[in-house]
């Protein structure tokens, strides 16, 4: 039962176009019946019917439907009702016209808790019974007006609902159909109530039990129709003779002619008849047509008349399906929502091979575009840097106008109270020399010169046991420790010599010969500092890196030679050379030798040949030897931990000195990073407006391509919503849709894309530099999930949002 209570609905409340298209409407619909709310064109009648039909908002006023009253227009509670109590029928159809006819009639039972075969059986039956099972498996797009009309009654039934709104549902039909459509109706009603919405008061009059009349928003009459009229066929075009008048008669021996006239002419009728050679010819005097009955003219002369259709022939219609439980929810189990999504994707043919398309062009152009920008910002450390990160480097250069002498004497008094005081002030770093791989594991390649050249010189003493990822720490003066960092670069750069030295392991116990000195240093440990580091004995190093002097400490001759020098002593500008110069300088008389640096020492002694050095001195010459080289070249390095810390304490501590020199001091590795980014952004600025352009294309081909396919399918969401099933249900089949095709789409792309750029980026010969970090494609797969379910959520939720009377705007 359903009772209205001084309804109001206006259309465009508060604005100038307003309307008030219900004025206080109340009236009260029994169980069973067919209803017909009968009026003009614009009286109110198809408001009345989507207000009850819980299809629209209303303002004022109240219903009772099945017991439950709504005192507003509450989208849930009403999407309930329309799925438990409601069938609809609409002029329209509102049939998903790419769909079979069993898809359309079984989507009405979707939300209901029961089985396949429950849900087959029901559909078989309602389509038996409205004689169209034999088009179960044809597209609804494929039937005639009439035939889909019995689809949508199909849909309504098929759930057996206590209340059928039928909004002009014969209002496309021809006659044929629309007696058949309202015989069914009327024998529906038998047992629930039918609420119809029709203007052709022929068709009220003859089929409804009661009319209820409206115009201007108001209910205007309610009677019960018992004098049911005879229905009269408006298709039926023959001429009825009985029907009408005959207003003249002329008749002699040879002619008998009749004329039936249904409004009066005022022409005359003249003609020439002539008869010759047994036909009969006749010549119109006047200008109106001369048709002849039958075919030609479309219609027969019966002298009867018309005849009329009585309720006894009304076809009847059994109909008799058990009702379903009253569910909690309208909304659609996981199962439901996965098959609607499916279905969708499957249906969609041609047009989902466009959206792919069109999903694929843009995800391939997004990964290369975001594969030049990360180009551009990150890189392979290993390939841009060089230098240890500890490492600040120090150097100053004269103000103007200042003498040489005061120069030095300033520097030399800035260093002695910052760079000769710590231990961290080294001259080596790196010197530009080379250090020369012996392959003494592999022969064959002794001669292929594998060349290490970019790496610092770090003192052991930045280097511990524990950084040791392979072998042990050095004990003797030509044994070294090399971070794995630049056997890494090196197979970066060729990894061709992977066959053989397969990993970073096999180069331990390989030898290294400085190209500057010609020292051969044994690798007795790998570490793994992450670093571009060969860490040596500091005077080793210092030896390399100032003229290419051998040099030693008498603790590495002792260590070299155990026990046999144990004895020896050295102090200050004291020296020990080898036997082998010890000869000449004994043939020379001379037993003082002169460095490079100016300074005199003392020969004390000399060591074996084999300990291949030229000089060994005491701790403190080495340092006096490395301050001069500081002072002379103006610069030094330091190693330290806090790069940006010890920057700072120099350049404050340079300040007292500001009017001689000005000093620099910065992070080598820094500064190759800041270099290799200037020249990748100079590199890029170019293509950075193309790259800005290609993004945002692919972002508008994305968004108009997804937004598109929602907004056309507008009709279908319009059905979803008219059959009552819930907006939650159908925005998640719309995502896991769109979670779909995201999946088949754009992330095999990406992760082609990126894989190809990876693979091209890998194979050195090539030096493209191309850089992709696996979690760009991850970040990207993830925006491009994120941005289509968005995209495709927006446009449903604001369909969606709107009552369904609004979508199913009648045409
Ligand atoms: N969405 C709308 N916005 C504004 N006015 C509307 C809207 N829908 C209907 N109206 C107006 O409300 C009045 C009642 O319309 P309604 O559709 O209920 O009439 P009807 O009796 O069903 O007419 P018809 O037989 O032509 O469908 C009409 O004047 C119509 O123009």
């Amino acid at each position: 039962m359903i009772k209205v209570n001084q309804l109001e609905k206006y259309f465009n409340k508060g604005k100038n176009n307003e309307l008030h298209a219900l004025k206080g409407v109340s009236v009260t619909f029994e169980d069973k019946g067919l209803v017909c709310i009968l009026g003009e064109s614009g009286s109110g009648k198809t408001t009345l019917l989507n207000a009850i039909g819980g299809l629209d908002t209303f303002q004022g006023g109240s219903m009772e439907i099945e017991g439950i009253t709504l005192n507003k227009y509450d989208p849930k509670a009403v999407e309930k009702i329309r799925n438990d109590k409601y069938g609809y029928i609409f002029q329209n159809y509102y049939l998903l016209q790419d769909y079979t006819v069993a898809y359309n009639v079984k989507l009405a039972l979707n939300t209901f808790d029961i089985s396949e075969e429950e849900k087959d059986e029901r559909v078989e039956y309602v389509l038996q019974k409205l004689d169209i099972a034999k088009y179960k498996k044809k597209l609804v797009s494929q039937l005639s007006g009439g035939q889909q009309q019995r689809v949508s009654i199909a849909r309504a039934l098929v759930k057996s609902p206590k209340i059928i709104l039928a909004d002009e549902p014969t209002g496309n039909l021809d006659e044929e159909n629309t007696l058949r459509t309202m015989s069914i109706l009327r024998s529906i009603a038998k047992d629930c109530l039918v609420i119809l919405v029709s203007h052709e008061k022929r068709i009220a009059r003859f089929f409804a039990d009661r009319i209820i009349e409206i115009a201007d928003g108001c209910i205007v009459k309610d009677y019960e129709n018992k004098n049911q009229t005879a229905y009269q066929r408006m298709d039926d075009g023959n001429i009825y003779l009985q029907d009408m008048e005959c207003t003249d008669v002329v008749e002699n021996d040879k002619y008998e002619i009749h004329v039936y006239e249904e409004e009066q002419t005022q022409d005359k009728i003249r003609l020439n008849l002539a008869w010759k050679n047994g036909k009969l010819y006749i010549q119109n005097l006047e200008n109106y047509d001369v048709l002849f009955e039958g075919a030609e003219a479309g219609c027969e002369m019966i002298d009867d008349t018309k005849p009329d259709i009585d309720m006894e022939d009304v076809e009847e219609f059994e109909f008799s399906l058990p009702r379903l439980k009253d569910h909690k929810k309208a909304k659609l189990s996981k199962k439901e929502i996965w098959k609607l999504a499916l279905e969708n994707i499957r249906l969609m043919g041609k047009k989902q091979a466009f959206i792919v398309g069109i999903l694929v062009v843009a995800a391939v152009m997004l990964t290369i575009t975001i594969a030049n920008f990360t180009n551009g910002v990150y890189y392979n450390e290993r390939e841009v840097v060089s230098e240890d990160s500890h490492y600040v480097t120090v150097g100053i250069s004269p103000q103007a106008s200042v003498d040489d002498n005061e120069y030095d004497k300033a520097f030399k008094a800035f260093c002695k109270k910052n760079a000769f005081t710590g231990a961290n002030s080294d001259i080596y770093r790196s010197n530009g020399g080379a250090l020369s791989l012996q392959c003494d594991s592999f022969w064959q390649l002794a001669s292929s010169g594998v060349v290490f050249k970019k790496f610092s010189y770090v003192s052991l003493n930045e280097v511990s046991k524990k950084d040791l990822i392979y072998g042990r720490m050095p004990q003797k003066r030509n044994e070294i420790v090399v971070d794995r960092w630049i056997f890494d670069a090196f197979f970066d750069k060729d990894n061709s010599y992977q066959a053989i030295y397969r990993d970073v392991k096999s180069f331990l116990n390989e030898h290294l010969t400085s190209d500057i000195t010609g020292d051969t240093f044994q690798i007795v440990g790998i570490s793994d500092k992450g670093e571009p580091s060969i860490y040596m004995d500091q005077y080793t190093a210092m030896g390399i890196s100032i003229n290419g002097d051998k040099i030693a400490t008498l603790e590495q001759l002792q260590k070299e030679y155990p026990g046999q020098y144990d004895n020896q002593t050295l102090g200050d500008h004291e020296i020990m050379v080898s036997k082998e110069e010890m000869k000449g300088y004994k043939r020379r008389k001379v037993n003082k030798v002169t460095m490079e640096n100016g300074n005199e020492y003392t020969i004390v002694g000399a060591f074996p040949n084999t300990f291949h050095v030229k000089y060994i001195l005491n701790d403190k010459d080495c340092q006096e030897l490395r301050n001069q080289f500081i002072l002379t070249s103006k610069g030094y390095n330091v190693y330290t931990q806090d790069t940006k810390k010890t920057i700072a304490a120099l350049k404050k501590a340079a300040q007292e000195y500001s009017d001689i020199f000005t000093l620099s001091a910065y992070s080598p590795s820094q500064k190759q990073i800041a270099h290799y980014q200037k020249k990748q952004k100079e590199r890029a600025s170019g293509s950075r407006l193309i790259m800005v352009a290609a993004i945002l294309v692919s972002l508008f081909i994305i968004y108009f391509t997804i937004k598109s396919n929602v907004t056309s399918r507008t009709e279908e969401l319009t059905v979803y919503r008219l059959i009552g099933i819930a907006q939650g249900s159908i925005i998640k089949a719309y995502l896991l849709e769109m979670l779909l095709i995201t999946s088949y789409t754009v992330l095999p792309t990406v992760l082609i894309v990126s894989g190809v750029i990876q693979f091209f980026g890998s194979i050195p010969s090539l030096e493209l530099g191309l850089i992709f970090p696996w979690w760009t494609s991850v970040a990207l797969i993830a925006a491009l999930y994120v941005l289509n379910l968005l995209i495709s959520y927006i446009p449903v939720k604001g369909i969606l949002a709107k009552p369904p009377a609004v979508l199913a705007v009648k045409e």
